[in-house]
């Protein structure tokens, strides 16, 4: 498990392109059968990938965590963007087909991930927060979610937000999760942009294609920085932070927030004429 230390949005503006990768992007989180999980200190958000085959992998505790199983004293949210696959959650099975979410409950003692096609692998991508109750362990489908239909063809920033765990979805302690599909032939996300300084938030950019990259900003409003983004990519914005991507091509994102307030609306908007 890597560790991330906070940075203050004083440090972040002396960085140069290695040291901003270094600090807030994360790489090759979708590995293969074992887990990547590397730890922030924005909220203690834990943010993981795995590539299972169709046999079972199971979750293990790590010694960062100091707790007698992973699930001891936080709760999970899963998003498959892979083919179907399958989480167990103290003997029940959950199946969970590309773009399916499980909210896995604190307390939770034993969890195991696989495929349930070896040719068509899952692949999962992770967020724990602490947790200080128990929420019900929920599945929910892509087709149930909340939908929110957002931008314009003009602004090259149609695109669709599906709601998962959030205060009027899967309930959870402090985890808000869901995703954003951009219309073909769109390209920003988040823009106009925003920060949340009650959050923060993790980007995971998946289906974009090999040859296309996501431009993605961050950033004080008056100071933004950007990072050049691939494929199964993730991204941590700090709650000072913009979080905002253009792509060279329409694209989608996992978004997850950890913090004190679980509104998705409860975002200070930032006027384009305050963007440096
Ligand atoms: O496209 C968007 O706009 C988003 O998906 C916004 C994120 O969900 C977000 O930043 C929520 O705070
Ligand atoms: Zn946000």
């Amino acid at each position: 498990m890597q560790i991330r230390q906070a940075t203050s949005p004083r440090e972040a503006k002396t960085f140069d392109t290695e040291q901003l990768r270094q600090e807030f992007l994360i790489e090759n989180l979708m590995s293969g059968p074992a887990f990547t999980w590397v730890y922030t200190h924005y909220d203690r958000m834990l943010i993981g990938g795995l590539v299972p085959g169709t046999a079972a992998v199971t979750l293990p505790t790590y010694d960062a965590l100091k707790s007698n199983f992973f699930l001891q004293r936080r709760e999970l949210g899963v998003i498959n963007v892979g083919g179907k696959g399958v989480i167990t959650a103290d003997g029940t099975d959950y199946s969970l087909e590309k773009l399916d979410c499980l909210y896995l409950s604190r307390g939770t003692k034993d969890v195991s991930f696989r495929s349930s096609d070896g040719s068509q692998s899952a692949r999962f991508y992770l967020i724990s927060t602490p947790a200080h109750a128990e929420h019900p362990t929920t599945l929910m489908k892509a087709k149930d979610s909340t939908v929110v239909e957002l931008g314009s063809k003009e602004a090259c920033n149609e695109r669709t937000i599906y709601q998962y765990i959030h205060e009027n979805g899967v309930k959870s302690c402090q985890l808000v999760m869901g995703l954003t599909v951009l219309a073909p032939g769109s390209i920003w996300n988040t823009m106009p942009c925003h920060t949340h300084d009650r959050r923060m938030e993790a980007y995971f950019y998946y289906d974009v294609a090999e040859d296309a990259r996501v431009f993605h900003f961050m950033g004080e409003p008056s100071e933004t920085r950007h990072m050049v983004l691939k494929n199964e990519e993730a991204i941590i914005s700090p709650p000072w932070s913009i979080h905002s991507g253009a792509g060279t091509k329409n694209y989608s994102f996992i978004w997850a927030m950890g913090g004190e307030n679980q509104s998705f609306t409860d975002m200070d908007a930032v006027a384009m004429k305050d963007l440096r």
